[in-house]
């Protein structure tokens, strides 16, 4: 998976419960127009989405499941349970938060990244800081994202993409370095991809209507 999407978009496609979007019908149609439009790999949430997407589209996918636990602030992948569900999935890469949080129940991030290796599937580190896309690779995830920039109250909040900490992975670590989060103009995926990263994930800005009409809506005076 990793050489198809090395120097190419990746969409994410997903709508959570209390999104207008939420269905696996429309998460697949939309897989179906990402990869009409150029799209290289996609990012799906849930069994049930990544199963659609599978059947209707043949991009390579990256899976994650969004779930809440009373005891932690972890909720992509957290724990064993949602591993073993994106495992009956066929995706190709599973995404887990690798932030400096502790997991549900005490759960290691280390048995996580052992299983899903076991079951020959890459492992993609979402992570909020340089410190952590460092430990991250330590760690052995396959890859690393920024996935959670701006979205753990420790790390540093940026309007966009955070281009330093992707220019500055790249100088300190191997494994690919992902672009994810907040880019939501063309011309920030451009730059993304002129600081180094290895390929970069959209989300909202193509796949939530909500949220591109938003956007509109905020240029009107
Ligand atoms: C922080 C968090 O929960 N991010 C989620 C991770 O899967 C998704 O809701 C985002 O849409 C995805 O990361 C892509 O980002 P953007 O939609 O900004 O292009």
């Amino acid at each position: 998976m990793l050489d198809k999407i090395k120097g190419n978009l990746v969409v994410s496609a997903q709508a959570l419960e209390a999104e207008p979007l939420h269905s696996s019908f429309i998460m697949g149609r939309m897989a179906v127009a990402a990869k009409q439009g150029g799209a290289a790999g996609i990012r799906a949430q849930g069994v049930e989405d990544i199963i659609e997407i599978k059947r209707v589209c043949d991009l390579p996918v990256i899976g994650i499941i969004k779930r809440n636990y009373k005891d932690s602030d972890i909720y992509i992948t957290p724990t064993k349970k949602e591993v073993e569900e994106l495992l009956t999935t066929n995706c190709e890469m599973i995404a887990l938060d690798a932030t400096d949080r502790i997991r549900p129940n005490g759960e290691r991030i280390e048995d996580l990244i052992s299983l899903i290796h076991e079951n020959n599937v890459l492992a993609m580190a979402d992570c909020s800081t340089l410190e952590e896309c460092i430990k991250a690779e330590q760690l052995g995830f396959d890859c690393v994202s920024t996935t959670l920039c701006g979205y753990t109250p420790y790390s540093e909040q940026v309007d966009g993409p955070n281009y330093a900490i992707i220019e500055q992975a790249i100088k300190l670590i191997k494994v690919p370095i992902i672009a994810e989060g907040k880019i939501h103009y063309p011309e920030q995926l451009e730059r993304v991809f002129k600081v180094g990263a290895f390929s970069a994930v959209v989300g909202g800005a193509i796949t939530r209507p909500q949220e591109i009409t938003e956007r509109f809506v905020s240029f009107i005076k």
